[in-house]
C-alpha cells in the first residue's frame, strides 16, 4: 500500500459537500489509508499526496468553482496519481442508484474527470437546510429544503478507493 497520504479536497459554498469530504476521510483512515481533507483553496502543492479525491458542490449546473479551479491548476500532478472526484447536488434521492440522476452539472463534472484521468466519479443527493439565507437558495430551500446525501453510499465509494490503493 501506498504510505503517501491521499488528499481529500472539496469546493463547498454550505457545508454538506465539505462535510462529505470528512466522512471520506474518516472512511479511508478507518480502513488503514492515511488521508488529510483540505479547503480546494487552501491548497498549494500535491507534492507528498499519493492519491487525491477531488471534490465540489453543484450550483446552477456548474461544479465549483474551487473543484475546477484545482483540477486545472494541477491537471498534470493529478494525472500522475490515482485520482477519483465526486460531486453532491441534487435534492432529491435520484443518485442512489449510481447513475448521474437529476445532477445538472453532471456532464461538467465528468469532463473535468476526465482531463485529469479519474480513475473513478461518483454524483451525490445534495442538502439544503430549510433556514438557507440568500436569493435564491432561501427561495428553494421553500420547496427543496432535506438532506438527500446517503453517508453509507458515500462510505462504501470510499471503501473502494482504500481497496483499490491497498
Ligand atoms: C442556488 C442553488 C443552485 C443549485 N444548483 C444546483 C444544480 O445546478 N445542480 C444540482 O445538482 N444541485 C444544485 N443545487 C443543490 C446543491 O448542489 C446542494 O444544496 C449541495 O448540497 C450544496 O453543497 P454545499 O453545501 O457544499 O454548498 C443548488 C442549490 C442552490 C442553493
Amino acid at each position: 500500500m501506498s504510505r503517501d497520504p491521499v488528499l481529500v479536497v472539496y469546493g463547498s459554498k454550505r457545508g454538506g459537500t465539505a462535510e462529505i469530504a470528512e466522512w471520506i476521510g474518516e472512511s479511508l483512515r478507518a480502513a488503514h489509508v492515511p488521508a488529510q481533507v483540505r479547503a480546494a483553496r487552501e491548497v498549494h502543492s500535491l507534492e507528498g499526496f499519493g492519491a487525491v479525491v477531488l471534490g465540489g458542490a453543484l450550483y446552477t449546473g456548474r461544479w465549483h468553482r474551487d473543484a475546477r479551479r484545482f483540477a486545472r491548476r494541477f491537471a498534470r500532478q493529478l494525472r500522475e496519481r490515482p485520482v477519483w472526484v465526486f460531486a453532491s447536488g441534487p435534492l432529491d434521492t435520484s443518485t442512489d442508484d449510481g447513475s448521474d440522476g437529476n445532477a445538472f452539472g453532471a456532464k461538467a463534472v465528468h469532463k473535468c474527470a476526465n482531463r485529469v484521468d479519474a480513475r473513478g466519479t461518483a454524483l451525490f443527493g445534495g442538502r439544503l437546510e430549510a433556514t438557507a439565507r440568500g436569493f435564491p437558495a432561501s427561495a428553494m430551500a421553500k420547496k427543496n429544503a432535506g438532506d438527500f446525501r446517503d453517508r453509507s453510499r458515500i462510505e462504501a465509494w470510499a471503501k473502494e478507493i482504500s481497496a483499490r490503493l491497498g
